[in-house]
């Protein structure tokens, strides 16, 4: 059989090199197409990569021309909350009009396939934990509004039978491939596990906690950290899904348990050996105290099985990764 064309933008970043690799080694035939604006190129050395925006209807219209693809993977967008809160418009522009520019262009191409990268922070404060797929969403930043804004448009397409979609709500991504060849490296980095490493390695003064007085167990917050393969695995099951007719929905991404920031300092100091500096400051703003998902209609639908739910070896991974980076 033919082998399929997967079209994976953003595929030089954390999570899509991750999915990448495990697409080749799956059998997809697949074309990276990123604008490299955060992304490595070392990350994908051995794909087809076109170095491109979501928003160069050109440069896109030439690949979709060249190749018939079978589905379209889309990680490219900018990730950062706080940046998202200070400059709105940029986030918009690259999450919102980028996504609807590639659409409008897949609609033309006819690809019909689509896996989405959203957030668990299109939850906003959730009530309850764990958080299903049904729960209301009303997003307290422009990041989570921007890829609610995307989900919305991929619902409303489907119904009109232009695209058949699959959304994943991603918790916190975290760990690393464990060849060490790929990790995570985002610039500025603001996620906790590899701040936390970056202190143990020395580049680091210190790692803060931002807020002790959370209604949590130990007063820090609470987050889903979910291995970067597990999320791999969720888009090749996503895909199989659709390319059997699967309809469009919507699945929560994260094992349903949660670690303290406290946790997670306190394992990195037990992995690495090292012990280190750690600050307890202000809240950050809009952080809410605990996320935590309900994953049982990813398991059901998808049979999505987590390999790697272990915090020890999310963190080694991470550590690996972080002590010999090669970008
Ligand atoms: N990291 C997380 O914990 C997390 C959690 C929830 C959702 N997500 C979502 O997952 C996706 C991937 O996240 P990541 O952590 O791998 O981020 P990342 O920044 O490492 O990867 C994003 C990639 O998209 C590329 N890109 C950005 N804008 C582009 C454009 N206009 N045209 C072409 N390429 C563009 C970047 O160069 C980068 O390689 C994002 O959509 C993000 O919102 C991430
Ligand atoms: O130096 C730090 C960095 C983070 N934290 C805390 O650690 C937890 C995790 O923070 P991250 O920045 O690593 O991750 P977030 O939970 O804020 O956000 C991540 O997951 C979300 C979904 O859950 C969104 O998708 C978002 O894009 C993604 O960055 C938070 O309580 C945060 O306050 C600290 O205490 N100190």
């Amino acid at each position: 059989m033919a082998k399929l064309n997967i079209l994976v933008t953003g595929g030089a970043g954390y999570i899509g090199s991750h999915t990448v690799k495990l697409l080749s080694e799956k059998g997809f035939n697949v074309v990276v197409y990123d604008n490299l604006s955060n992304g490595h190129r070392e990350a994908v050395e051995n794909v087809k990569f076109v170095e491109g925006d979501i928003l160069d209807t050109e440069r896109l219209s030439s690949l979709l021309s060249e190749v018939k693809f079978d589905a379209c993977i889309h990680f490219a967008a900018f990730i950062e909350v706080g940046e998202s809160v200070k400059n709105p418009l940029k986030f918009y522009k690259n999450n919102v009009a980028g996504t609807l520019n590639l659409l409008t262009l897949l609609k033309k191409y006819n690809v019909k396939n689509f896996v989405f990268s959203s957030t668990a922070a299109v939850y906003g404060n959730p009530e309850k934990t764990p958080i299903k797929e049904d729960f209301e969403l009303k997003p307290v930043n422009p990041y989570g509004n921007t890829k609610l804004a995307v989900e919305n448009a991929l619902r409303d397409m489907s119904n009109a039978g232009e695209i058949s979609y699959i959304a994943l709500r991603y918790f916190n991504a975290s760990g690393a491939d464990e060849s060490g060849l790929i990790g995570e490296s985002h610039n500025p980095e603001t996620h906790l596990i590899p701040l936390v490493l970056k202190t143990a390695k020395g580049e680091r003064e210190s790692i803060k906690i931002f807020g002790t007085d959370y209604p949590t167990k130990d007063g820090t917050c609470i987050r889903d950290y979910i291995h970067v393969n597990d999320l791999a695995n969720a888009h090749i099951l996503a895909l199989n899904y659709l390319i059997e007719g699967g309809k469009s929905d919507v699945f929560n991404c994260g094992y349903g348990i949660g670690y303290s920031v406290r946790e997670i300092i306190d394992t990195a100091k037990k992995v690495t050996g090292i012990d280190f500096r750690v600050e307890e400051t202000e809240r950050r703003e809009g952080d809410p105290a605990v996320l935590v998902a309900d994953n049982k209609k990813i398991k059901k639908v998808l049979n999505w099985k987590p390999q790697y739910n272990d915090i020890e070896y999310i963190i080694q991974t991470a550590w690996n990764w972080e002590k010999n980076k090669r970008f």
